[in-house]
């Protein structure tokens, strides 16, 4: 399998330099040359798997320059860290299937593919004998997921910005209170949009980025997205032995766009994803293209969902890639054309298009709250708010012909006032969060400016 860039200025690199390479280094993001479609038969004994085998049997088509027992190897450490024996279970609360994503070590979905990535980037870094100085952006969980993949590993240091004041006091403290040597937070004064544009700059500085080995651990980087196509097989897989169904609906609360696309990538598979629901918070510009073809930059506002506090989703840039007919010209100028006037055209056919691929609902604060409340009355379970968006999403939007599982991304301790102004008592608090106010704290408050990001960098560079 060869990678390619959505700018078209990279192409025929294999699966380690595109993981090594993060961002494109034409600004772009790398994609496979080709997506590789499996069987009726291949998916429904895919969906038998354990999920170690099924991720390394998904893994393995897209990563073949990787030794078959090197790459087992890394997946079974990987999800050896879950505290779930089935990684990623799926539970069945009123009529919806809950794919609970939030069993690893920082309890979100991120770990799914940064417990991977970790380990990737180590093996990867040894074979080659180099260091890595990783620079990533969160808006609250992929921050310490990424922390916990790299924490105290040889020869590569962590650099993660996340907006001062705007990620919920868990979130922060899963970050600020890892204070290995490698580890480096960075509270930027500014918005989450603004700390991946810093980000996204210092990437796009080639000569920079080799100075430094940049590592990328966002979802600009493939080998995140790909890691998280894993678990719309195994829910399907689960659903389907459960139901006899031939399609499942999908609803995934997205902010950054990489975990619906995740699913995007699943369906160009082949695997039956009846619809694909994009669930947004009030920050609704995805929900907005979907809807009515309008992708124009609102503010980025605050709301129960921090983590999906996004206006500018970066991978955005990969599905246009195939709405423009993967011609990379095009997608060099709708890029230029957003910078420049903040706003995107498309025609009818696109839009058309666009709602083949996708449904798509904005969720506010008070039907976050409400769907919280009324989920918790009537099965007891405890929704995080932004697993109570896409629940919310697939209650308005899908058609009741199919299945639907929702993506629970968090685990509500992490969201713990959110929580309570729903259902007046504290969420349950997993074991790894015990204490965690008690801890020492590290992390440096730095204006939104590329410079002192840089400089913090250099100076703190391995
Ligand atoms: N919602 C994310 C934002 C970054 O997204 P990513 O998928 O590109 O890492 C977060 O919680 O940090």
């Amino acid at each position: 399998m060869r990678y390619q860039s959505t700018r078209g200025g990279v192409s025929g690199i294999s699966f380690k330099d595109a993981v090594l390479m993060g961002l494109a280094d034409d600004g772009g993001l790398l994609l496979p040359e080709t997506i590789p479609t499996l069987s009726e038969g291949d998916i429904e004994a895919l969906g038998r798997l354990a999920y170690p085998e099924l991720a390394f049997q998904i893994i393995s088509l897209y990563a073949g320059d990787v030794p078959s027992a090197d790459l087992k190897s890394l997946i079974d450490r990987s999800y050896a860290t879950f505290t779930h024996p089935d990684v990623t279970p799926l539970a069945h609360q009123d009529g919806i299937y809950i794919l609970e994503l939030f069993h690893g070590p920082t309890l979100a979905f991120k770990d799914v593919a940064l417990q991977f990535l970790g380990n990737l980037f180590e093996y990867l870094l040894a074979e080659r004998d180099q260091k890595m100085n990783i620079l990533g952006a969160t808006s609250g969980d992929t921050g310490s997921a990424a922390i916990a993949g790299v924490r105290g590993k040889q020869n590569i240091n962590i650099f993660i910005l996340h907006p001062h004041g705007k990620v919920s006091p868990i979130q922060e403290l899963q970050m600020t209170t890892v204070t290995d040597a490698n580890v480096f937070n960075l509270a930027v004064e500014g918005t989450f949009d603004d700390a991946q544009a810093i980000v996204k700059e210092i990437f796009g500085d080639v000569a920079f980025k080799n100075q430094y080995a940049l590592g990328a651990v966002n979802s600009i980087n493939w080998a995140r997205v790909l890691a998280q196509v894993v678990y719309y097989f195994y829910a399907f897989g689960r659903v389907q032995r459960l139901t006899g169904c031939r399609e499942v609906s999908f609803s995934v609360p997205t902010g950054n766009f990489g975990d619906i696309f995740a699913g995007y990538i699943a369906r160009r598979m082949g695997l039956p994803i009846h619809q694909l629901i994009l669930a947004t918070n009030e920050n609704n510009i995805l929900a907005r293209f979907v809807r009515d073809g309008d992708y124009s930059l609102g503010e980025v506002v605050a709301t129960l969902s921090p983590s999906m506090d996004i206006q500018i989703a970066s991978n955005f840039e990969r599905y246009l890639f195939y709405l423009h007919g993967e011609d990379g010209n095009a997608v060099i100028q709708a890029m230029a054309d957003f910078r420049q006037q903040g706003r995107l055209e498309f025609t009818v056919t696109q839009q058309e298009r666009v709602r083949e691929d996708f449904a798509a609902l904005s969720v506010s604060n008070e039907q976050t709250l409400d769907t919280i409340r009324s989920f918790h009355e009537q099965t007891g379970y405890v929704l995080d708010p932004h697993t109570a968006v896409g629940v919310r999403a697939a209650r308005e939007l899908s058609g009741g012909e199919c299945p639907v599982v929702c993506l629970a991304t968090a685990h509500p301790a992490k969201f713990g006032d959110a929580v309570r102004q729903a259902i007046s008592k504290d969420p349950k608090r997993p074991a790894s969060l015990e204490g965690i106010e008690d801890r020492p704290k590290r992390s440096e408050i730095i204006p939104a400016e590329v410079n002192a990001v840089r400089d913090f960098l250099v100076k703190n560079a391995c």
